[in-house]
């Protein structure tokens, strides 16, 4: 037997895991780095968040990557160079955060990376008769592993296509497999670049789970206040938004794309929600003279009902469910206390309710998929009707 293959039994037979998860998002803000501490698998996994950290991307790196982020047409050459080279960025950052919290790679079983999306395109958006659904992240795992000395599963979304699934969202298995309980039902919703959620009732049913993006969380605010106001990246407290008036008819075109027609579980992304689909929705409603300040809060209007109608179709007639949110966009206060006024007879917490840092909930998933895939497959989640393929995802990296 191979040394690293000795190696991964070890791993796969000690009581707990030390696995850092890995998230970048859409939002290109920073690098997620979620130390966690994991014992068990499947529906008896227990996840300690022993350390978290942002990193921060520098300018050069937010160039480098939005040159070819959820664009059509790009120079093939700069895309090729990436691949390897978010790798060694983000092993760098990680030996960052070994060094501050004092640990060595000896320390730490496995690296789950997600890499860094640059295209997600199911099959319902392209609409070539012969392609499926497909989705591209960058971000080598051996270069990772080889960087670091960690072994790295990494590309977690292709076995999910591979299966029948649209390579997203994943957080439903890390999300069953943590937080479902049979005292509340339970809608576990994610206010990324893109908003997203997991539907956990209280029966446990496996079959009845499902997890889907929603549309716009933060990246068409972002992306209009990156545009509009030199220096800033997002709209810090929603100041900007809430010094404007929502524009009806604005706020009418954004709802118009046949993307909030479709029944869940569905994907989306930049690709659709960008500065272009906002230029549209303007010239169909005739408010292209609308201040700044209108748009944002016409455009944080849009992401929070949105939110709230996805919540309302999924809940229906049920009374009694707790949202309990993570992501950038539950600091938004604007977005936040509209969702809350829209739903005033449901409680809404977040994960640190539940032993975990919100802003850590994506990295902590992917740490719960690499588990899964080293130690875990004993019991297999799947519900084939909701595109949740019962698979194992990650790809093995070792370090040399
Ligand atoms: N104080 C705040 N006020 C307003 N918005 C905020 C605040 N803090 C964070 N955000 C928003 O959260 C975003 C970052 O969110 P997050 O890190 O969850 O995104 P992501 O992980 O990149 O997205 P995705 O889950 O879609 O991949 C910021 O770009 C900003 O829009
Ligand atoms: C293709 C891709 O990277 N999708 C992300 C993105 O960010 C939020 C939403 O869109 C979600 O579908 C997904 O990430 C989370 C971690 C998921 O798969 O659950």
């Amino acid at each position: 037997m191979h040394a690293h293959i000795q190696q991964l039994y070890a791993i796969a037979n000690k009581p707990s895991r030390l696995i850092i998860g890995l998230m970048s998002g859409t939002s290109l803000d920073g690098l997620d780095v979620a130390l966690c501490r994991l014992r068990g698998d499947g529906l008896n996994t227990q996840v300690e968040l022993l350390r978290f950290a942002t990193v921060d991307y520098d300018d050069n790196y937010k160039q480098r990557v939005k040159a070819v982020f959820a664009k059509r047409e790009v120079d093939l050459q700069a895309l090729t160079l990436l691949n390897p080279w978010i790798a060694l960025e983000h092993g760098r950052m990680i030996n960052q955060c070994l060094a501050a919290w004092q640990l060595s790679a000896a320390d730490i079983d496995l690296i789950a990376s997600h890499g860094q999306t640059v295209f997600h395109c199911p099959k319902r958006q392209h609409q070539l008769a012969a392609e499926g659904n497909a989705t591209l992240q960058l971000g080598d795992g051996d270069h990772l592993a080889v960087a670091t000395g960690i072994i790295t599963l990494s590309d977690f979304r292709q076995k999910h296509i591979a299966a029948g699934g649209e390579g997203a969202p994943l957080a439903v298995y890390g999300d069953y497999l943590l937080f479902s309980s049979k005292f509340e039902n339970r809608i576990m919703l994610n206010i990324g670049g893109i908003a997203n959620f997991t539907w956990l009732p209280k029966t446990l049913d496996a079959q009845a789970v499902f997890s889907t993006d929603i549309g716009p969380g933060n990246t068409l605010m972002d992306a209009y206040i990156q545009r509009h106001f030199a220096g800033q990246y997002y709209d810090k407290d929603a100041r900007i938004a809430k010094a404007g008036v929502v524009s009806k008819p604005l706020l009418q075109a954004l709802q118009q794309d046949a993307f909030f027609q479709l029944s869940f579980p569905k994907t989306t992304g930049p690709e659709v929600f960008n500065l272009a689909y906002l230029s549209q929705a303007q010239q169909a409603s005739g408010t292209s003279t609308l201040s700044h300040a209108d748009i944002m809060a016409t455009l944080n209007r849009f992401s929070a009902e949105m939110i709230i109608s996805a919540i309302e179709q999924t809940t229906n007639t049920l009374d009694k469910f707790v949202i309990y949110a993570s992501g950038g966009g539950m600091h938004n206060p604007l977005l936040m206390s509209h969702i809350q006024q829209a739903l005033p007879q449901v409680s809404i917490k977040t994960t640190a309710d539940l032993a975990i840092n919100p802003d850590a909930k994506e990295a902590v998933l992917f740490a719960i998929l690499a588990n899964e895939c080293v130690a875990g497959g004993k019991q297999k989640f799947s519900n084939a009707r909701e595109g949740i393929p019962g698979v194992t995802m990650g790809k093995i990296s070792f370090a040399d």
